[in-house]
């Protein structure tokens, strides 16, 4: 997961190839609380492990339920409706599935409960739950507004006769908890009432099918009256597989309608949900065709490619895939003409207040857009030159992240920056990984930064917090010419230029790979061996060999990969990527660097002193300096920056300005 302030994305060109997607967090999320409440133990596999699976999975242990995980794998072992904890305090986050369900399976049963969440979560409606629920006798109080979380839950004093009235016109959400609560206490009939057009009714659907599973089959009565009949109880099917997320699909269906594919491949395949899914959000797919996606779909896959381009701009009442038509609100980027989405006044009352947020982020971008109390309407930029670079603003909502990635394929090729991106984590953590394993850009637009400099001037410090901070790949090159080193001298080479043609031969076989911050070479990992002054030195005679040089070349550039790399040694400016937006040239003064040595060694139990480091370290300079390829020097147009006086944090502000003074946000 990307856990950066901003993810800066490059202009998108191809997309192609296959992805997996995380579980569906609408059934996810239903399938753990029916485990719980009903008798018997269930394995839940490819569960979705994320941000609102994560606080209802320690809500139920909280509530004394025993939860054994394993991976994807979840076993839980159910409490047929009795709290071995009749009281605890649970926070719940932003998860309105897990909220609203537990408000309701927690009222129903005998017990002090206080629920609560994010300051978010305490700004989405909830009163019209709590409304049917004291019908029913339960004991609810608001612990802030009324209306809203946190709440209070005492002792209920059931009455089953009436029938239970929901509004159904806000959330469904509503009337799914009350469904999957009430077969915990249906010792006769419980009939629901509908009051107002039911919204979102495939997430009702998901609930009957998932209640079905689980033993207990609500008769529904054209959508405004739902019974619990008398003795329905919740038992464990066993196994339960969680389907693929279907909005979650939602990102790459339109990744494979927008996209051209790169040589040889064809289109995008998705894997984990196919058109027979009982997830309402697969009829996204209807709306993306009618756009102009071509879609292929089997029992649990889907294969998109582009079909009509530009897509045809359509107007469509999205009651039916509320979630997922966030991402229609972004093809529209795309399409020729005026796109409305209808009937999504429930957008208001999600993590934010998603109308307004897909207004302001689209117009940033160039779109022209009206809003409605219940509508959207998009027309795309009228020309390229329309296209505006764009930093959008998430607003905490994984889905407004992960749709505007798609904007990354504007034909204006302007730059894109998503802020926030650690916000997917609430249903797909490894979102923006995903679409980085289909989606290609010219390798000319992925940023490098380059930092080169003396040894110990810090350079590989800076470079890798600069990395971590842009959620960019790290090249630390010399780390190459040091397994070059070890390798020849333990195979008995002596490091000098007779026996060039010998190190190349013997570093063309080396099986190195790089695992974060850890080196392998095969099955051993070096990363510590290579860091003794000894392998520095070595690493600098190698070095200085024409054909090593040449024989890394490609190796290191090909860590030229998205989202972005930034790349520490002596030539990264002057050779290995000479076309690099930021060349950085760190220095300090050669007492600096030898002290700085010195520390690190004695802070790894290494002995050394003062005067042999500073001595060794001039001999490497000049060594790096005067070898007759790629020697050590500042490129033309690099920045220096010497950090005698100045902390790692301020060397790393200084280049991230450096960094943010080039970019169009
Ligand atoms: N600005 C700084 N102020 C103080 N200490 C620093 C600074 N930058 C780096 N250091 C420290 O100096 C030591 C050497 O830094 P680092 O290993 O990053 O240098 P390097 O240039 O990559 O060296 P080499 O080329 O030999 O690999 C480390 O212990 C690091 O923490
Ligand atoms: N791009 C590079 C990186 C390193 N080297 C050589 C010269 C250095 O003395 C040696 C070890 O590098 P370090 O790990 O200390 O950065 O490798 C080079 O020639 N070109």
């Amino acid at each position: 997961m990307f856990s950066t302030v901003f993810l800066d994305l490059p202009p998108l060109v191809h997309a192609a190839g296959a992805v997996t997607l995380p579980g569906s967090k609408s059934i996810s999320n239903r399938v753990l609380l029916l485990a719980a409440m009903s008798e018997g133990t269930t394995t839940i596999h490819d569960l979705l492990d994320s941000d609102d699976t994560r606080v209802m999975l320690i809500a139920l242990r909280t509530l004394g339920c025993l939860v054994e995980e394993s991976g994807t794998t979840v076993r839980i072992t159910g409490l047929a409706g009795k709290l071995p904890n009749g009281s605890a305090k649970l926070f719940l986050g932003n998860a309105g599935t897990a909220m609203r369900p537990l408000t309701a399976a927690l009222a129903v049963v005998a017990g002090d409960f206080e629920l609560s969440g994010v300051p978010r979560m305490h700004e989405r409606p909830i009163g019209d739950l709590v409304d049917a629920l004291r019908q029913l006798g339960c004991a609810i109080d608001y612990l802030g507004n009324d209306g809203f979380p946190p709440l209070k839950l005492g002792k209920p004093a059931l009455k089953l006769d009436a029938p239970i009235k929901v509004r159904g016109d806000v959330s469904s959400q509503f009337l799914t908890a009350l469904l999957m609560a009430l077969p915990l206490v249906a010792t006769k009939d419980i009939v629901i009432e509908v009051v107002g057009e039911l919204i979102s009714r495939p997430y009702i659907e998901i609930t009957l099918n998932l209640l079905a599973r689980f033993g207990v089959q609500v008769q529904p009565d054209e959508w405004q009256r739902f019974t619990i009949p008398a003795g329905a109880k919740l038992r464990s099917p066993g196994d339960i597989h969680v389907e693929a997320d279907a909005s979650s699909a939602s990102y790459f269906i339109a990744l494979g309608a927008i996209s051209t594919a790169a040589d040889g491949q064809n289109g995008i395949k998705v894997q984990g949900v196919g058109a027979d899914s009982i997830q309402g959000d697969i009829r996204f797919m209807e709306a993306a065709q009618a756009m102009g996606a071509k879609i292929d779909s089997g029992p649990n896959w889907l294969h998109i490619q582009r079909g009509a381009w530009p897509l045809k701009a359509i107007d469509l009442d999205c009651n039916h895939i509320p979630d997922a038509a966030m991402t229609l609100a972004v093809m529209a980027l795309y399409a020729d003409g005026t796109t409305t989405l209808r009937n999504i006044a429930s957008w208001r009352v999600k993590e934010t207040d998603r109308i307004a947020a897909m207004a302001t982020e689209l117009r940033k971008l160039g779109a022209s857009v009206v809003e409605g109390a219940d509508f959207i309407q998009v027309t795309p930029p009228a020309s390229l030159q329309g296209w505006k670079p764009a930093s959008i603003h998430t607003y905490d909502d994984h889905r407004v992240a992960m749709c505007f990635s798609l904007a990354a394929f504007n034909p204006a090729r302007v730059q894109l920056r998503i802020e926030d991106p650690k916000c997917v984590a609430k249903t797909f953590p490894d979102y923006f990984e995903t679409l980085f394993s289909v989606a290609s850009s010219a390798t000319s637009s992925i940023p490098v930064i380059c930092v080169d400099g003396p040894t110990a001037s810090g350079k590989g410090t800076l470079a890798a917090v600069l990395a971590e901070k842009l959620g960019y790949h790290f090249l630390d090159s010399g780390s190459l010419y040091r397994i070059t080193g070890l390798a020849a001298t333990r195979a008995g080479i002596p490091l000098d230029i007779a026996n060039e043609a010998a190190i190349v031969a013997l570093l063309n076989t080396l099986p190195i790979h790089f695992e974060g911050s850890h080196i392998w070479l095969g099955n051993e990992d070096v990363s510590e061996l290579i860091r003794t002054e000894e392998a520095g030195m070595n690493a600098s005679k190698v070095s200085a060999f024409p054909a090593v040089r040449s024989a890394l070349i490609d190796l290191q550039r090909n860590f030229r990969q998205l989202p972005g790399l930034v790349a520490d040694g002596r030539d990264m400016g002057t050779v290995i990527f000479p076309e690099a937006a930021l060349k950085v040239y760190l220095t300090a003064s050669a007492a600096c660097r030898a002290e700085r040595r010195l520390k690190q060694l004695i802070s790894k139990g290494i002995p050394a002193t003062l005067d042999s480091l500073r001595a060794d370290l001039e001999a490497r300079d000049a060594r790096d300096s005067s070898r007759t390829v790629a020697p050590l020097k500042p490129a033309q147009d690099a920045l220096l920056l010497d950090n005698s006086e100045l902390t790692v944090d301020t060397s790393v502000q200084t280049v991230l300005d450096w960094w943010q003074s080039k970019q169009p946000f």
